[in-house]
């Protein structure tokens, strides 16, 4: 029989979203690392909820089926090692979806797995309210492709399935392009907003302002260096336009990053800072405020591992 399951690994925001968008279509398995309520509800941006009840499985428990798909949707740290688990037990050949914001895990987990593998990046945007609920913050659209352009095929089928289930998606042979402009979004906006617990659009006022800029300014050099070009526009402007118009559209967001920094979890700073700073080297390019965010972040990484203290 065709496997026809998608397993959504990683039952956060952005899976259960996927999950329960996508369980009005196909089959689906939510597989986690701790047991998880069957009963999933799902609160949609125009504030509709809708009930479903999700097939689980654990990581170290997984069920003989063969999935059509996997999708990973860890955060990007935990992503390597959650396929690791996955990947002692999968046959080979099972296409491997990767929807991590960043450039880390996509090229090392592209070459590690034994099948193909697909990335994704989304503007869709998702909070986890409870075990049992997830928030669907705001509509979004989702860019799918191999990093080196393969398995088209399977890119416009999966973008197709995403679309019927109600997140709009598209297959492209450019996903590295598209990856490194999400990934240059992120890096001018989420360390400022972390670190002073700010919300996007307060990055417009002062004292922010030039601080984006600069940091709009060392990205720009490095992935020109890169030969990644903006969306619209070119060089250093058109950088400019796609933060800017970013930071006005999610004016009211706390990102990602700052949400992290608030729950006192990991942030993605390793996915987002550490390729652009790789890259910096690379091409003896100096960046120095994000060579100080990095640090910053890896430093409260540090802190937040270390054992209380007893007094
Ligand atoms: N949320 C959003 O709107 C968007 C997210 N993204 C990207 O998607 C990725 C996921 O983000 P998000 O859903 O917000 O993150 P969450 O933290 O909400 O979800 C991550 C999930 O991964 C699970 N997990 C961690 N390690 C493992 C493992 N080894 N095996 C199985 N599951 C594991 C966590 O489980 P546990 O509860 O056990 O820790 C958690 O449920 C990130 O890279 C993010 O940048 C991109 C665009 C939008
Ligand atoms: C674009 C942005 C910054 C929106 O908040 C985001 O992707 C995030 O929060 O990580």
């Amino acid at each position: 029989m065709t496997p026809s399951t998608h397993w959504i690994v990683g039952p956060g925001a952005l899976g259960r979203l996927i999950a329960l968008r996508l369980a009005e279509r196909v089959p689906v398995r939510l597989v986690g690392r701790r047991p998880l309520p069957a009963r999933q509800t799902l609160v949609s941006p125009e504030g509709k909820t809708r009930e479903q009840s999700l097939a689980m499985a654990r990581t170290d428990a997984l069920p003989m089926e063969v999935p059509a798909v996997v999708h990973l949707t860890t955060k990007a740290h935990a992503a390597e090692a959650a396929h690791a688990t996955l990947a002692a037990q999968l046959p080979s050949g099972v296409p491997l979806v990767l929807w991590q914001n960043g450039f880390a895990c996509q090229p090392a987990l592209t070459e590690r797995h034994d099948g193909p593998v697909l990335c994704a990046t989304t503007t869709e945007g998702a909070h986890v309210q409870a075990d049992d609920r997830v928030i669907h913050a705001g509509h979004g659209h989702t860019f799918l492709g191999a990093l080196d352009g393969s398995n088209a095929d399977l890119a416009r089928a999966l973008a197709r399935t995403l679309t019927d289930a109600g997140l709009p998606a598209e297959a492209v042979d450019d996903i590295r392009i598209r990856l490194w402009r999400k990934l240059a979004v992120n890096a001018a906006i989420n360390p400022l907003v972390a670190r002073f617990t700010i919300r996007n659009g307060q990055l417009r006022d002062r004292p922010f302002r030039p601080m984006v800029e600069r940091s709009i300014n060392e990205v720009a050099a490095i992935l020109a260096a890169e030969g990644v070009t903006p969306p619209g526009g070119s060089g250093l402007e058109g950088w400019r336009e796609l933060v800017w118009q970013v930071i006005e559209a999610t004016a009211a967001n706390r990102a990602s990053m700052l949400q992290d920094v608030l729950a006192g979890r990991v942030t993605e700073h390793e996915a987002i800072l550490a390729p652009l700073l790789a890259a910096a080297s690379r091409h003896q390019l100096s960046a120095p405020c994000l060579a100080r965010h990095l640090q910053d972040l890896r430093l409260r990484t540090q802190k937040l591992a270390e054992p209380p203290t007893t007094c």
